[in-house]
């Protein structure tokens, strides 16, 4: 089924962890390819347990599918049909996540992962029509040591990561955990981001903000409940990477029609608009703009407001190439027809 020009405008995807890219089928394809039994009969009965409670509950499940990936082939193949079907939904420009600690702690080695996904990466425009930057994001569960150790371990491939995240159970883990990790990247010319206050409550992008210094929040749902911290990510233009379809499948709100991303526009907020997992969560990008223009009216205006949004608040950065590609994105989101 063809999408609707609404949801296909030209936009960038800001918050997209690749390993949450993982459909059943290719998860299937590659475990046979690797001689690996995943504890499901078929396709339908791993789509049977994509039912969470929580954050927690995705995260389990997240991780031991992660078990298919052992490759480069594996790591490419993942990418280029995100990809393939991003550029479906309209995307231009990707910056896309991953998370190398939960590779190596299967043995899988940086090398493998860096040199796999950048094999996609690389011949995504000429491809796909997407230009594409690569996050690497440290697991907030885990210590500060050893995501010292993850950077250290990024050094030899750092002319492909743009810059660092931080992910996985935020509760518990507050950004202040990874002050001279972020403090270290940052020395290396990394770009910086965090989830943040997706569960947690503004406290954790209070710190995101003030203790790693991050240029732009995954998530920051839960900013609304603090005006002060609102009025800051107004004044300082920070953008937040909204994921609605997430934020219903890990039940931190009922149903979309309560999603404030209504309200966090109103309020003067650099909200955009992504996926985070689409494979687990019912929905691509294109998806996620359609669904939001069906629950909370986000209508045309605001849609052309959020595709803006994105490249604004993407990392294209001051290079010749870059202000091309924004100038010609935003060209093309301007012109754009419903
Ligand atoms: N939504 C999410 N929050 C935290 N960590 C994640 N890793 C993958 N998806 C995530
Ligand atoms: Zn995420």
């Amino acid at each position: 089924m063809s999408l609707a020009p609404l949801a296909r405008i030209p936009k960038a995807e800001l918050h997209l962890h690749i390993e949450g890219t993982l459909e059943p089928e290719l998860a299937f394809e590659l475990a046979a390819r690797n001689g690996v039994t995943l504890p499901y009969a078929d396709t339908e009965a791993l789509r049977q347990a994509y039912l969470f409670d929580d954050l927690q509950s995705f995260l389990d499940l997240y991780y031991a599918l992660m078990a298919v990936l052992l490759t480069e082939d594996d790591f490419a193949d993942l990418a280029d049909a995100y990809l393939a079907r991003a550029a479906e939904q309209g995307v231009r420009h990707a910056e896309i996540f991953f998370d190398p600690q939960a590779h190596m702690a299967r043995g899988v080695g940086m090398g493998t992962v860096v040199e796999g996904l950048t094999r996609a990466l690389a011949r995504s425009e000429e491809r796909h029509g997407i230009s594409t930057k690569l996050i690497m994001c440290f697991l907030r569960d885990q210590s500060a040591e050893s995501a010292m150790e993850t950077l250290r371990a990024a050094e030899p491939y750092l002319d492909r990561i743009v810059g660092v995240g931080l992910d996985s159970a935020e509760v518990g883990n507050p950004a202040s955990k990874f002050r001279e990790v972020y403090a270290a990247a940052g020395e290396l010319g990394l770009r910086k981001v965090a989830h943040a206050g997706e569960e947690g409550d503004p406290s954790y992008v209070w710190e995101a903000l003030d203790v790693l210094g991050v240029e732009r929040v995954d998530h920051g749902l839960r900013s609304m409940e603090d005006p002060k911290l609102v009025e800051r990510l107004v004044r300082d233009r920070v953008p937040l990477t909204l994921c609605p379809l997430s934020n219903v499948r890990l039940r931190t709100i009922d149903v979309l029609e309560d999603h404030p991303l209504r309200a966090m526009m109103d309020a003067g907020l650099l909200c955009t608009v992504n996926s985070d997992d689409p494979a687990y969560f019912g929905g691509y990008v294109g998806d996620t703009f359609h669904a939001v223009h069906e629950a909370l009216g986000i209508d045309p205006e605001r849609v052309r407001q959020l595709a803006r949004n994105s490249f604004e608040a993407s990392f294209l950065d001051g290079s010749e190439e870059d202000e091309a590609r924004r100038a010609r994105y935003l060209a093309e989101v301007d012109a754009y027809e419903f």
